[in-house]
């Protein structure tokens, strides 16, 4: 790593959360990705959602054929947890050596979560199994239940299920994805080495009050929702602890324009396109950057036990205007931050 006040060079970095899609929108934002990470974590909530090693593999030839020519970027497969999910696909997906994960996604708590987990007790034999060959379970950490707050299912989600979870599956690798709270933070902080976090960019430069500043701003809005200033603090202490149980997980969640100005917009924020510039930002507001490598490039591959990568990239400090839509399949999407100036550039 070298540092000077207005430049850092780091290991090339690997998104560790990120929703590529699929068809012409994944050949659209793929290139994106590409340009900043040399890997990225692929989720598996496509519709229908990728339950099966056979389909992960398929996905994967996908990407690999859209992707530009002369352009190198490895798609580390998923598959989606169902009530289902037999033992079996999990030994499947280990032996196939390109799915790395799997996904948990309480049914309903997010976009394209319907065919999710109704109970986790449900999924003890490929949790078991998950556990033996080591092959770590991804969580999307919210209550479904909609009595809770918005704001609170994630701390509550921690009680419920996180805590029982970890109780009775203590060895299995757990990583408590895009985590928003101070709880969540903490719970991760207190944790053995088993259980890890990713944080995305805009928790780390955002709170709440973003979604509505001077109206209803749609493409602020995400799930787990932007939540209030002390959980962004507590949010930026874990990501510049230089603990390796928290990294990177942009969470990127193309939706297209239409989709998100919206009487019921989607949730998800787009940040492929300048993820790196919003972490150093978030780093440098910190009086962090020389944390950012390991966040971003170390502490990923270490949890999954994959090598680290080789080359690197520069991030300089120079303002630039982010494009205010972007060509996606046959619709647009609205990168975060698009139309405004940011203070980060990707050599
Ligand atoms: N983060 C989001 O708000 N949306 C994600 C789903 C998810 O990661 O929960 C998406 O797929 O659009
Ligand atoms: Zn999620
Ligand atoms: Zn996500």
């Amino acid at each position: 790593m070298q540092t000077t006040p207005n430049s850092i060079t780091i290991i090339r970095p690997d998104d560790w959360h990120l929703h590529l899609r699929d068809g012409a929108t994944m050949a659209s934002v793929l290139p994106h990705t590409a340009r900043q990470f040399a890997r990225a974590i692929v989720m598996p909530n496509l519709k229908p959602p990728v339950t099966t090693t056979a389909q992960a593999l398929a996905y994967r030839e996908r990407i690999l054929s859209a992707l530009p020519a002369g352009m190198r970027f490895e798609p580390l497969m998923t598959l989606y947890l169902t009530d289902n999910t037999p033992a079996d696909e999990i030994l499947r997906a280990k032996e196939s050596g390109f799915v790395h994960a799997v996904k948990l996604y309480p049914a309903g708590a997010t976009t394209n979560s319907d065919a999710g987990v109704t109970d986790v007790r449900k999924c003890y034999a490929a949790l078991d199994t998950m556990q033996r060959v080591g092959m770590p379970l991804l969580v999307h950490g919210e209550v479904t239940d909609p009595e809770i707050d918005i704001f609170d299912r994630e701390a509550v989600f921690i009680d419920r299920i996180m805590k029982p979870l970890r109780h009775d599956m203590p060895e299995l690798k757990v990583v408590f994805e895009h985590i928003t709270t101070r709880e969540a933070a903490q719970y991760v902080s207190e944790s053995g080495p088993a259980t890890a976090a990713t944080i995305t960019a805009h928790h780390l430069l955002y709170n709440r009050n973003e979604i509505f500043k001077g109206g209803i701003r749609p493409h602020y809005y995400c799930l787990p929702v932007l939540k209030r200033e002390t959980h962004r603090q507590a949010l930026v202490q874990a990501a510049v602890s230089g603990s390796g149980r928290f990294f990177l997980g942009t969470d990127s969640a193309p939706h297209a324009r239409d989709t998100k100005e919206n009487a019921c917009g989607c949730a998800g924020c787009y940040t492929a396109l300048h993820a790196m510039e919003l972490y150093a930002q978030a780093f440098d507001q910190a009086g962090a950057l020389d944390k950012l490598e390991g966040f971003a490039s170390i502490h990923g591959p270490d949890f999954y036990g994959m090598p680290r990568n080789e080359g690197t990239i520069t991030l300089t400090r120079e303002r630039w205007t982010l494009p205010a839509e972007l060509p996606m399949g046959s619709a647009t999407v609205v990168p975060l931050n698009g139309g405004e100036v940011i203070d980060w550039a990707m050599a």
